[in-house]
């Protein structure tokens, strides 16, 4: 039984609605994203299912994708256990806050991240600093071949953690590592409507290793305690003022804030949290695929080396600058992002209140997924999606063209990637630094490459190998 006026779906059993239904399409289809593709060509672009307590609508295609991402009604973030189990119980952090709360946590990290550099030449030079000192790394682990699906791990990180922690790690922090690593087997664990743990957060008491409440505790409490040392730390030096970076700026705040105020410990950890993880996994995961595309492709590669040396040279390193000059390069990594789907779903919304969507009513309360991989792989529009062409990014003049609503790697709207200046920055400098020192190769037969990744939150690359070879002047 469902109300009639609820967006077309499957029927729902009782307690677990249809649970039964989508688990039996996920192991045939292998991916949560693919599941929602199909049951969009039976019911259409709005599908409304009952996952035990959950109700979750999703939205395919451009037109209802926009609807979604552009009427503030949908600008919640879904609550729920899974959703709070993060944040001590409580609705905190940034990603999955909203109201006013949340819009004054984004506004306060982006104004002082931006103090700390965050879109900013600074930010650059030190991407471009900690690119030359993955590539010196790089040189001295290629003899023979070496693993690349994580490769950029440590130093993307360490460009946010700069502005937030006023630290870096060592490429071979072994802690720090340990704890990516954990972050990577979190975003495997669930999906973006929060797995079983939300429909049935009951199951933590009866079977916490079925439901993942075993493996989910166990990662939170490494990452608590890793912030929490750091913030210890902030806390016994902070000054009055010039705050040192992002937890300092925060701690300065709580002094002066009323105990009432969204500016809390509780808060602090939460933040540090948020941007850990969204920050590290997502361009991590882009450049990992990046490097399996170029490997796939080597004369997409040698081009992409070419107007690199045309345009930069062979002497200095690439920069921002550079990238106006560079749109072949340009469109590569936006047909990467469009044909990885890193974020497939985006990060789930919520219904702020009971509402239309077209002429469906959505209840306050249900989870809202957009389909990014629907559009970016929309057949209409992109005439050939599953195929690798940079060049449909290029317009006749070779100028790099935009498609604004088939193409939002970022999403779109006032919830839109926090972190979007970053990731194009990181993806830019890393990638193309890689491409200016090395040639990639495989050491395997091409058509072995698996260019589909592991399913999750985002989508991981599986382990590949690759042999560097130094490029000679
Ligand atoms: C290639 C890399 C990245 C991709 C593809 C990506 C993609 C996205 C997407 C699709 C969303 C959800 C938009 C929506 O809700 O509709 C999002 C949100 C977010 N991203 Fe990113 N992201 C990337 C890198 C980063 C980085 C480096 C940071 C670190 C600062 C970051 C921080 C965030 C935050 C905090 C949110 C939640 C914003 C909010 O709810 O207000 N992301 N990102």
């Amino acid at each position: 039984w469902k109300p009639k006026s609820y967006p077309p779906g499957p029927k729902w059993l009782p307690i677990i609605g249809n649970y039964r239904d989508f688990k039996r399409r996920l192991d045939k289809l292998g991916y949560h994203h693919l599941v929602w593709d199909e049951l969009a060509k039976i019911y259409g672009p709005v599908v409304c299912l009952k996952m035990g307590r959950s109700l979750v609508v999703t939205v395919t295609g451009p037109e209802a994708v926009r609807e979604v991402l552009t009427r503030d009604e949908f600008d919640g973030r879904p609550d729920g256990f899974f959703f709070r189990v993060r944040t001590f119980g409580k609705r905190l952090g940034i990603v999955f806050s909203d109201g006013q709360f949340w819009q004054k946590q984004r506004k306060f990290s982006l104004q002082h991240l931006k103090d700390f550099g965050f879109g900013k030449r600074e930010m650059e030079l030190r991407i471009v600093e900690e690119s030359k000192e993955l590539i010196d790394d790089l040189k001295k682990k290629s003899v023979g071949s070496l693993y690349m699906h994580k490769a950029f791990d440590v130093s993307v990180l360490n460009v946010l953690w700069t502005m937030m922690a006023g630290e870096r790690f060592s490429l071979d922090d072994v802690r720090l590592i340990k704890l990516l690593q954990i972050i990577h087997d979190a975003f495997r664990l669930f999906d973006m409507s929060g797995g079983l743990l939300n429909q049935m957060p009951l199951l933590r008491f009866i079977a916490p290793g079925v439901c993942g409440y075993t493996k989910v505790m166990k990662i939170l409490t490494e990452m608590w305690l890793f912030l929490e040392e750091t913030i210890a730390e902030h806390r016994k030096t902070v000054g009055a003022t010039h705050p040192r970076d992002l937890i300092d700026a925060f701690l300065q705040k709580m002094k002066v804030c009323s105990s009432e105020d969204s500016f809390t410990d509780e808060q602090l950890l939460s933040l540090c949290l948020d941007l850990f993880m969204a920050g590290s996994e997502t361009t991590s995961n882009t450049l990992g695929f990046a490097m399996l595309y170029m490997l796939k492709y080597p004369n997409v590669q040698k081009k992409v080396q070419d107007e690199i040396d045309d345009v930069v040279g062979r002497n200095r390193w690439p920069t921002m600058q550079d990238k106006i000059n560079m749109p072949y390069t340009e469109a590569v990594l936006m047909e990467i992002q469009r044909i990885a789907n890193v974020p497939p779903l985006g990060i789930a919304h919520r219904a702020t209140c009971t509402t239309k969507l077209f002429e469906y009513s959505v209840p306050k309360g249900a989870i809202v997924l957009t389909s990014l991989y629907s559009i970016h792989m929309d057949n209409a529009f992109w005439k050939d999606p599953f195929e690798f062409r940079p060049e449909r990014f290029l317009t006749d003049k070779g100028t790099v063209f935009s498609p604004d609503w088939y193409f939002l790697p970022f999403g779109h709207g006032k919830r839109r990637c926090l972190g979007e200046s970053l990731a194009k920055t990181n993806y830019f400098i890393f990638f193309t630094a890689v491409l200016h020192n090395f040639i990639l190769r495989i050491d395997t037969d091409v058509d072995e490459l698996n260019m589909n990744g592991f399913d999750g939150i985002t989508i991981s690359p599986k382990p590949f190998k690759v042999i560097l070879l130094p490029r000679t002047d």
